[in-house]
């Protein structure tokens, strides 16, 4: 195969591969009534990075929202989502569950996006990691590390359960 030949040959595999990953059209608030028409279950939006969408999620009617984003690959100098989850707790976090994501990594981590109002925290790549690594038994071994690091936080920061009383915003504020 010549240079021109494999410049094409490559060309058209990555059109086919960008069409199906980014099929050229983006969701809408319409897609949620269709999800709400066809699923009786839950609905958690993923991706809400805004007080106006959490408040328009609670408008129609899902059950929570996921603070997150893309994992940063393709939007990158976008908002942190940590950033985000505080005032979108605010607004919205008594009426739906506010889930957080985004950079997860041990226990300290889940206690700040728990304090700051997550009602829980979701992981992405360190479970791939595990998985690469060691299989089922990897994905376990990170999952009881986050679980373990963050028990042992708690203990080190005098929380005794991740119970809202004991562990909220009050906690990170530094004193005076
Ligand atoms: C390779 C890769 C592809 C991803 N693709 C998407 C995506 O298409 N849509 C999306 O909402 N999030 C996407 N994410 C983000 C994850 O769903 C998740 O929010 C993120 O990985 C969580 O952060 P963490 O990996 O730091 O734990 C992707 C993440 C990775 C690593």
């Amino acid at each position: 195969m010549h240079g021109k030949e494999v410049h094409e040959d490559l060309s058209t595999a990555a059109s086919e591969w960008a069409s199906m990953v980014f099929p050229g059209y983006s969701h809408s608030w319409e897609d949620i009534k269709f999800l709400q028409k066809h699923w009786d279950g839950p609905i958690v939006l993923k991706g809400i990075q805004t007080v106006a969408d959490a408040e328009k999620a609670v408008e129609i009617g899902v059950q929570g929202v996921l603070v997150s984003n893309h994992g940063g690959r393709q939007t990158d100098g976008g908002v942190a989502s940590l950033n985000q989850l505080a005032k979108i707790a605010e607004a919205v976090g008594d009426k739906l569950d506010v889930l957080f994501d985004s950079g997860i990594r041990c226990g300290a981590d889940v206690v700040k996006a728990l304090a700051l109002g997550a009602k829980m925290c979701l992981i992405g790549r360190p479970y791939v990691y595990g998985l690469a690594l060691g299989g089922e038994e990897g994905v376990s071994h990170v999952l009881m590390s986050i679980l373990g690091d963050l028990e042992l936080t708690l203990h080190l920061s005098g929380i005794s359960s991740i119970d809202k009383k004991e562990l909220n915003k009050d906690r990170l504020e530094k004193d005076e």
